[in-house]
């Protein structure tokens, strides 16, 4: 079931009207069955703390990586939340981090965090205050990159040195469980090589493995959407979009620069256990509105409609990327 939660301002009010018809147009559903919930932040509203949800849908292993198959599932499991801006956005991104955080540290003593380039990272600058910077227990975090490219890691296009300078560099992660990409290997090499990371990180238990799904399965991946509907590097009618078995891959031609990346894959990002999709800005309104509104009908699922979670998968959003709705 998908699950609409707003903030209670008067922007919410207006807002939550014509949200609710986009989402009740996506999912086929009366909009009676849709639940609406108040800005509750509690690690139960949270979904902190509930049993794993992976049998909620359930789809035989051909589906479950088929375009169709990924729609259907991130339709069944969404949840959306429109903040009025992007400084509410990274206040209750901080606060879902850190309630999972403390969930995955107790529950595997470890946290596997997924991080994208972009804009996302300057949002979790909340993380880097009080109360989080000391309560998070930053020694428990392995950090990974849900795509980088292939450049340098001093270079201003990598997404591990935007990372680093803005968030890492100010937490103290053990820099061991920082898993940036081998920046000396081509990009399929760099592929080859973070996929061989994972998989010895998922025999020492580091990283869990979904019963589902057989792939890894991260506790959080925190991404962003580019304005055509991209997340990672999978963009809209790329043939990467239909990997179905390696768990990391290359693309040489990205139509957003620079051209040379490496990739997780859609199995392995729909295993995760958590996704928080972050999209702020007006120049994201009209992927927002083919993904969530009625702007995507009769058209092929975008990226971001392909992606979905074991768990959770929510949108967070802001007043400017909901304006198409
Ligand atoms: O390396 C990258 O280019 C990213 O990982 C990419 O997937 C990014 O997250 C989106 O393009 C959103 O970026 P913005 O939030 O900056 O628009």
């Amino acid at each position: 079931m998908a699950s609409l939660s707003l903030s209670s301002s008067p922007t919410f009010l207006r807002t939550r009207s014509t949200i609710s018809s986009s989402v009740r147009s996506l999912c086929g559903l009366p909009i009676s069955k849709l639940s609406f919930r108040s800005p509750d932040r509690s690690p139960a509203a949270l979904g902190v703390g509930k049993a794993d949800c992976s049998r909620r849908f359930q789809l035989r292993p051909t589906e479950a990586f088929s375009p169709a198959g990924m729609a259907a599932a991130a339709a069944a499991e969404k949840k959306v939340e429109v903040f009025d801006t992007e400084e509410n956005i990274a206040v209750s991104l901080a606060k879902y981090t850190a309630d999972l955080s403390d969930k995955f540290c107790k529950e595997r003593g470890s946290f596997t965090v997924v991080l994208s380039g972009g804009s996302l990272i300057n949002s979790l600058r909340k993380l880097l205050e009080p109360p989080y910077k000391d309560s998070i227990d930053w020694s428990k975090w392995h950090v990974f990159w849900v795509d980088e490219r292939v450049v340098p890691k001093n270079h201003e296009d990598s997404n591990y040195k935007l990372a680093l300078d803005l968030f890492l560099s100010k937490v103290p992660i053990p820099p061991g469980n920082v898993y940036a990409i081998n920046d000396a290997l081509s990009a399929e090499g760099a592929a080859d090589d973070y996929e061989a990371c994972l998989k010895r990180l998922v025999s020492s238990g580091v990283i869990a493995k979904s019963k589902a799904s057989g792939f890894p399965k991260l506790d959080l991946q925190l991404l962003g959407m580019g304005p055509d509907g991209h997340i990672a590097s999978l963009f809209p009618g790329h043939p990467l979009c239909k990997e179905s078995k390696k768990w990391v891959t290359h693309i040489l031609d990205s139509p957003k620069p620079p051209p040379q990346r490496i990739t997780f894959t859609f199995p392995v990002i729909n295993s995760s256990a958590y996704i928080a999709l972050v999209v702020c800005g007006s120049d994201k309104a009209d992927a927002v509105h083919r993904a969530l509104g009625s702007g995507g009908n009769n058209k092929e699922p975008l990226p971001c409609q392909l992606a979905s979670a074991e768990g959770e998968f929510k949108w967070f959003l802001d007043k400017a990327a909901t304006s198409k709705l």
